[in-house]
């Protein structure tokens, strides 16, 4: 029987089912059915209220070091960047004490900028792999002793437990992992890229994929290595303590120099190779600044995976009118998604005021609108391919589909130049640290040159 108030048509909602009822089959083979951290904006808060600007400037890289573990609610908009930016000022005396702090966001904010600029792109090879190898040599199918945590070296077998029972990976770990699995075990990337996105909580092909081609040398200028020394600088010994190949074998005690003679047949492109990124694509990338749209009388509110929550613009501007989330049952297959993100994802729906429906999202808002008679459909942007084609597909089914942006991280004047994070930082630094935007800093003769050069994507300075 439909429950009262609720229009005839509409399924019964699916907000107070548990997520393991939902889910039966993810949850009977994966066994992790929590990760680290809870969802919902509470949880989110208290995570807040723990960031040490000042402690994270000093010691990052460290696996002991204070970062923010902000990742999973900054993904799935339960925080903003702009508010996280905003809460790191307010904890430190002068803004350039939060420097390093504000430009770790900015690598967000870049990395979304590009995949809503290439979207599916984001999974083909930018540049070729300057290992000397062809795509060819990089293996499709995914090491079982990785997955499982079987390789016998304790510290990627550590690493490899941790993803799974945990969803969360500090920095430098998933650098050293992506870099074994690229280059000791020579794997294609996106099989790497896959299995990450199934067990983060924060996973999103955006920050994923272009940190795997960063390590890859597909979006860089060369594949990024480490080894023990590095290893043992910023984790202390307790991987090595333990570990059988510790004396003898261990594959990552040598020189950068040895291995990259053993692994790499060369430092450049293999003849023949290219990538799929145009060299100017990302060159100036038009900078929008968000239009609000009006409210009106007859619209409904779709909250999807990329804001969930209660200060969600959509959300806010209609407080009076229903409210719906979609399970995406075709993405969650696609991305193999984990039992413990769902249950993550679960947990910030649940304190959102919103029906919940599963399946097709298109059919299922379009269903929904109509229930409630409405013709507009609200809801924030996102930056996936999947949903600009869903809001394709709900305004060729007669609905008019409104996008309610979040606050900026960062402003330009002028378009972005999105080839290297480097250009794109000169260009919105200002407003990052909530001043109004300035023209970029005129490059010197020498940097200009150096780059010249040098034109590749740089990142994450932690190695
Ligand atoms: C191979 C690989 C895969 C990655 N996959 C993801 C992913 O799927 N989703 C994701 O959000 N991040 C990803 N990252 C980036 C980074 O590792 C995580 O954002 C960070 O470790 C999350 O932990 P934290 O919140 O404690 O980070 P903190 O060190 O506290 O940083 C604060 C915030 O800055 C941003 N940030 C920091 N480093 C990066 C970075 N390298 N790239 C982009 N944003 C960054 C994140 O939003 C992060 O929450 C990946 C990095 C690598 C090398």
């Amino acid at each position: 029987m439909t429950p009262p108030g609720l229009p005839p048509t509409l399924p019964p909602s699916l907000k107070d089912t548990p997520v393991a009822e939902l889910f039966p089959d993810v949850f009977a083979r994966d066994p992790h059915h929590h990760g680290f951290t809870r969802g919902g904006r509470a949880a989110a808060l208290a995570a807040l209220d723990a960031l040490d600007p000042l402690a994270y400037g000093r010691d990052r890289s460290h696996l002991d070091g204070h970062v923010s573990r902000l990742s999973p609610y900054l993904r799935h908009g339960v925080l903003t960047l702009a508010e996280v930016r905003d809460e790191a000022l307010r904890r430190v005396p002068t803004p350039s004490r939060a420097w390093k702090y504000v430009n770790e966001l900015s690598w967000h904010d870049f990395f979304t900028r590009v995949y809503a600029e290439i979207g599916a792109g984001v999974w083909e090879n930018l540049q070729p792999y300057k290992t000397g190898l062809p795509d060819s040599a990089y293996s499709r199918e995914f090491p079982a002793d990785i997955d499982q945590g079987t390789t016998g070296a304790v510290c990627i077998d550590s690493w490899s437990r941790d993803l799974r029972e945990t969803g969360y990976l500090h920095n430098h770990v998933r650098m050293w992992l992506a870099s074994y699995i690229i280059h000791h075990r020579r794997v294609w990337w996106p099989g790497g890229a896959s299995w990450f996105i199934t067990h983060l909580l924060d996973g999103d092909p955006a920050n994923n994929n272009l940190n795997w081609q960063w390590v890859a040398s597909t979006w860089r200028a060369f594949p990024y290595l480490w080894n023990r020394g590095n290893l043992l600088k910023y984790a202390g010994d307790r991987y090595c303590a333990e570990c059988p190949l510790a004396d003898s074998g261990c594959p990552f005690d040598a020189t950068y120099a040895a291995l990259s003679e053993r692994l790499f047949v060369g430092k450049s492109a293999a003849p023949g190779e290219t990538g799929w990124l145009a060299p100017d694509r990302l060159r100036a990338v038009p900078w929008q600044g968000p239009l609000t749209p009006q409210s009106v009388p007859d619209a409904v509110v779709w909250v999807h995976g990329d804001r969930l929550s209660p200060t969600n613009e959509a959300l806010a501007a209609y407080a009076e009118r229903p409210a719906v989330f979609v399970w995406d049952d075709g993405l969650l297959k696609e991305w193999t998604i984990s039992a413990k993100r769902q249950t993550f994802i679960h947990e910030c729906v649940q304190e959102l005021p919103v029906h919940v429906l599963r399946g097709n999202v298109t059919a299922q808002v379009a269903a929904f609108a109509r229930a409630h008679g409405a013709g507009v459909v609200a809801t924030t942007p996102s930056p996936s391919p999947r949903f600009a084609v869903i809001v394709q597909q709900l305004e060729a089914e007669g609905l008019t589909v409104q996008l309610w942006p979040e606050p900026v991280f960062a402003a330009s004047l002028d378009a972005l130049d999105l080839r290297v994070h480097a250009d794109y930082w000169n260009q919105v630094r200002a407003s990052a640290f909530g001043r109004e935007p300035e023209p970029p800093k005129p490059k010197t003769a020498r940097k200009k040159a150096a780059e010249t050069a040098t034109k590749k994507p740089r990142a994450k300075a932690t190695e």
